[in-house]
């Protein structure tokens, strides 16, 4: 088969409507009828209509006696009546129907006297006084739910009353799904290197149930054209729309877009989106069949751009608008030109602005998706944002969630996730959005009110303490307080067994050894640099000083993938990946927080966590913390 080099590049809307054009006739909701208990969530095919009036029979409203309401016409306080019992008053109970011949209901707390002869009334009563009266709620013959509705508890509640027992929906959309790729393995399989686990798989099952479809997924298919072959021929024999995950691109054993050629058509081969580009979106035999990227982020986007829509369509559904919220960014965005990118952010509301912090750009950083509360999107024809910008975020939390959320911008640390957690476990519902920015943005960050705290550790080369001189130089007449989160050891991270033998900074020199840096800004950045200049080591010596990466774990990730043969950052990174390590030094590292925030509820929530035993045992449970002063306020 001839291999198609260039993707399309048209925008992802004209690709949907290329494919809605030319098969959404040919793609029809159907009905078929459900039990009402068991309808929860489906959508009505029809307009439901009551089968019975509900109450079905004039029915006492009250617990009292059921009367004749002509039978108390001149009824006075100073002309009582008696009216006999079992003849002229019987005895009901709320919900009761009203006996033959009477008409009305007096509450038994109007009873003035009760004797075996009768009740004495001493006032009239009108006709159908709590009476509930047949038809009082539903009339039989009358509209309970449109067509197109999604069935509630109180719906089924409603059904049921008006003598419905079974509901006409829509049948929901089967979607069949497909996993491929020689690495792909089953998640309980144990992985070689190469190995990937089938993730995608079940995102795209649960966002297709969540959709209102049901989802099949077939057994992962290896990259051979034959396999692959049979495998879409039998999803298509019983799925109305087909997904096939990966294969999309250009590589060797990328044949998405080849099968549905040659089984169907290709509308288009990649649109103008990022994450997410090489999608396929065709049709065979008559249904949908799109090519899903094997990326996890770009597998979660594209599904909701393409298969979000199909799955609504055959339930006569449109997508569902996504809330949105005016957010100022917090840091510069960049993005190519030409494509509609995807931005996964954070956020959170300081003062009376909401901010949002860019996450991981990367397509196969799955946890950018679980830590985001909305996505920005930036335009096919701009490059980007500028920071300080008000931008619109689709929401994927609700808002009540994010007005709890402390804005926390800064050095990276790991304990910050264990603050946040512990923040959770005491029902705080927001916990801590946390963008790892480095100890000098932190504070500019707050400089802008975009965060109530940063993270810091910024130690001062000419006194040789730590932070306070930084918030006066760059937050001059602010009053801001300084909270101890932790004192950290910071390290040599090298590969275990410490292969090329580093011992001290001056190792670095050393030919053929590989550092990796962190960014200009951050605190161990001028960490480095202030211990290199005491020990007169030249920078321009180190091969590697100019490569850079955001946060120690990042590093330590370099260093435990070989990419690196050392780098500096905190002894929890290091023991997080089972790497050696050689002590450099102890650092403070606080929280920075400006004394108008102090008295917000979430930001005392905090500061008690950070005082409690509960989170300070955890924290040395990481190694390479000491708590001698956590939760302390410093000067
Ligand atoms: N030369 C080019 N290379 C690539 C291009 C390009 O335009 N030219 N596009 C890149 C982009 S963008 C994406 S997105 C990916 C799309 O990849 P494929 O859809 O072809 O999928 P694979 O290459 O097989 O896999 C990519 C990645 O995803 C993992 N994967 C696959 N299936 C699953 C699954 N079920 N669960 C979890 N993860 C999965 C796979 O192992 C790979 O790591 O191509 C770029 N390359
Ligand atoms: O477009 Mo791909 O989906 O970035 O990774």
């Amino acid at each position: 088969m001839e291999r198609q080099i260039y993707l399309e590049n048209r925008a992802w809307q004209e690709g949907l409507a290329l494919m809605m054009d030319k098969l959404a006739e040919r793609c029809v909701p159907k009905n078929e009828f459900v039990d009402v208990r068991s309808a929860l969530h489906r959508i009505t095919g029809t307009i439901i209509r009551a089968k019975r009036s509900s109450p079905h029979f004039a029915a006492s409203a009250m617990d009292g006696y059921a009367i004749r309401a002509r039978d108390t016409h001149g009824i006075s306080e100073r002309e009582p009546r008696w009216l006999e019992l079992g003849v002229q008053a019987i005895q009901v109970d709320t919900g009761d129907p009203i006996p033959e011949g009477m008409d009305a209901v007096v509450m038994i707390e109007e009873v003035l006297e009760l004797s075996e002869r009768g009740i004495l009334l001493q006032s009239p009563v009108v006709p159908w006084n709590h009476v509930r009266p047949v038809g009082e709620d539903i009339v039989e013959g009358e509209v309970l739910l449109p067509i197109h509705h999604r069935i509630r508890p109180q719906d089924q509640g409603a059904l049921l009353a008006a003598g419905v027992l079974e509901v006409e929906v829509r049948v929901k959309p089967r979607v069949g799904i497909m996993p491929t790729g020689d690495e792909i393995r089953p998640p309980e399989a144990a992985l070689q290197v190469g190995d990937i686990v089938d993730s995608n798989s079940t995102v795209l099952a649960s966002l297709v149930e969540e959709w209102g479809g049901t989802a099949t997924v077939s057994p992962i298919i290896p990259d051979q054209p034959k396999l692959l072959e049979e495998a879409i021929l039998k999803m298509a024999a019983s799925e109305d729309i087909l997904i096939i995950i990966a294969g999309s691109s250009q590589g060797r054993d990328d044949y998405t877009a080849q099968m549905v050629q040659k089984f169907g058509t290709l509308y288009s081969h990649g649109v103008a989106i990022k994450p997410g580009k090489p999608v396929v979106l065709g049709e065979v035999q008559g249904k949908p069949a799109i090519g899903i990227p094997g990326y996890p982020v770009s597998a979660y986007l594209t599904a909701h751009l393409f298969l979000e829509p199909w799955v609504k369509h055959l339930q006569g559904l449109s997508r569902d608008s996504q809330a949105s919220l005016d957010t100022v960014i917090s840091k510069k965005v960049f993005s190519s030109l030409g494509s509609e990118e995807f931005v996964r952010v954070k956020v959170g509301r300081v003062g009376e602005r909401w901010v949002a912090a860019p996450l991981s750009r990367g397509a196969g950083v799955t946890m950018s998706l679980v830590r985001a509360d909305g996505i920005l999107r930036v335009p096919r024809l701009q490059e980007g944002f500028h920071e300080g910008e008000t931008v619109p975020v689709e929401l994927l939390r609700p808002v009540s969630e994010l007005e709890d959320t402390l804005v926390c911008i800064g050095s990276h640390d790991l304990t910050l996730d264990v603050l946040s957690s512990h923040m959770k476990a005491r029902g705080g519902q927001g916990g801590i959005a946390s963008a790892h920015v480095g100890s000098l943005a932190g504070i500019l960050s707050l400089r802008k009110g975009e965060a109530h705290c940063a993270g810091i550790h910024l130690l001062d080369p000419e006194t040789g303490e730590y932070n306070r001189s930084y918030l006066q130089r760059f937050l001059p007449g602010r009053e801001v307080a300084l909270l101890n989160l932790v004192y950290r050891t910071q390290v040599l991270i090298v590969p275990k067994g410490n292969p090329l033998n580093i011992k001290t900074l001056e190792d670095l020199v050393k030919p053929g050894v590989r550092f990796i840096n962190r960014q200009g800004g951050s605190g161990t950045r001028v960490l480095l640099d202030y211990l290199l200049q005491k020990q007169g080591i030249n920078q321009g010596e180190i091969l590697g000083y100019d490569r850079e990466e955001f946060t120690h774990l990042a590093i330590a990730v370099a260093v435990a993938s070989g990419a690196a043969d050392v780098g500096l950052g905190i002894q929890s990174a290091a023991e997080a990946l089972g790497l050696d390590y050689v002590l450099v030094g102890e650092e403070r590292y606080d929280l920075a927080i400006p004394r108008e925030y102090l008295d917000e509820p979430r930001m005392k929530a905090m500061i008690s966590v950070v005082q409690s035993k509960a989170f300070q045992e955890d924290v040395l449970a990481l190694g390479g913390y000491d708590v001698r002063e956590t939760g302390k306020f410093l000067v």
